[in-house]
């Protein structure tokens, strides 16, 4: 049975940095009984500036970053170092200084991989899924992926987490992880998990800010479909979080 917790932030300033320091002290708490631990990370303007804040919390030094592997829900499929993909703005904002300090080790790091020739990169969205797949499942203990313990999703206005859209046949993909075109949130090729993929997780963390959110917020919270509301799938197996701000919580009655 999965809990649902919907816990309102005075702005997104504020959020970012709870977020962030609920993060933290969840790996610290994992860590007090397994390692490693494994984090999901989320593209989009709330994901990353929680990434910041963590990169400025005391409590950043706290954890045993060499026992923590970061992982994506999904990815915007360009080059290698493009300032739109994910990979680069989290780098920018936390892992590149973790990394530096010799506290994360680059092999924890388990980006998608890019559009590129390279053996490392993939000529399209369905070579890259491909490939992701084979790395969760080579980290997992059954084949599938790995313990996921906090798989933080961003929403995005119409209601989509990761890179799962409405009225999108990726909603209903099979596997872990699935190839998107015509993404209606450029770009339009990406990479994303699946329903499957998201539902492995301990705990399921949405960030959501901003009025624009607030309408599929309140469908989501109130059991919409999910060809319409896809974040009402963002569910963990023992807990799931709303982490919002007033603005993005102003349509829930
Ligand atoms: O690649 C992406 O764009 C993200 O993964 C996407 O799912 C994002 O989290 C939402 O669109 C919310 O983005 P904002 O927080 O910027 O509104």
């Amino acid at each position: 049975m999965s809990t649902r917790l919907v816990v309102v932030h005075p702005d997104a300033a504020v959020l970012a940095e709870a977020a962030a320091a609920r993060l933290l002290t969840r790996l610290l708490d994992v860590q007090s009984v397994r390692s490693p631990a494994h984090v999901v990370l989320t593209g989009g303007t709330v994901g990353i500036r929680t990434l910041a804040a963590a990169a400025a919390s005391p409590l950043r030094s706290a954890v045993d970053w060499s026992g923590v592997h970061l992982w994506w829900g999904d990815e915007r499929f360009l080059p290698a170092g493009d300032p739109d993909r994910n990979e680069t703005q989290a780098r920018e904002a936390l892992l590149d200084d973790l990394v530096a300090a010799g506290a994360l080790p680059e092999e924890n790091i388990h980006r998608m991989p890019a559009r590129g020739d390279a053996p490392s990169e993939a000529a399209t969205p369905e070579e890259a899924a491909a490939a992701y797949a084979d790395e969760l499942a080579e980290h997992s203990e059954d084949g599938t992926t790995p313990h996921f313990d906090v798989l933080l999703l961003g929403m995005g206005p119409d209601g989509h987490v990761a890179s799962l859209f409405p009225e999108h046949h990726a909603l209903e993909a099979p596997g872990y992880t699935v190839g998107v075109h015509g993404s209606p949130k450029p770009p339009p090729e990406r990479v994303s998990l699946t329903f499957a993929a998201i539902g492995q997780a301990d705990e399921v963390w949405v960030v959501a800010a901003g009025s624009e959110k607030a309408e599929q917020a309140a469908a989501a919270l109130a059991d919409g479909p999910v060809t319409q509301v896809p974040a009402v799938r963002a569910v963990g197996r023992h807990r799931t979080l709303w982490l919002v701000d007033a603005a993005a919580a102003s349509a829930r009655g």
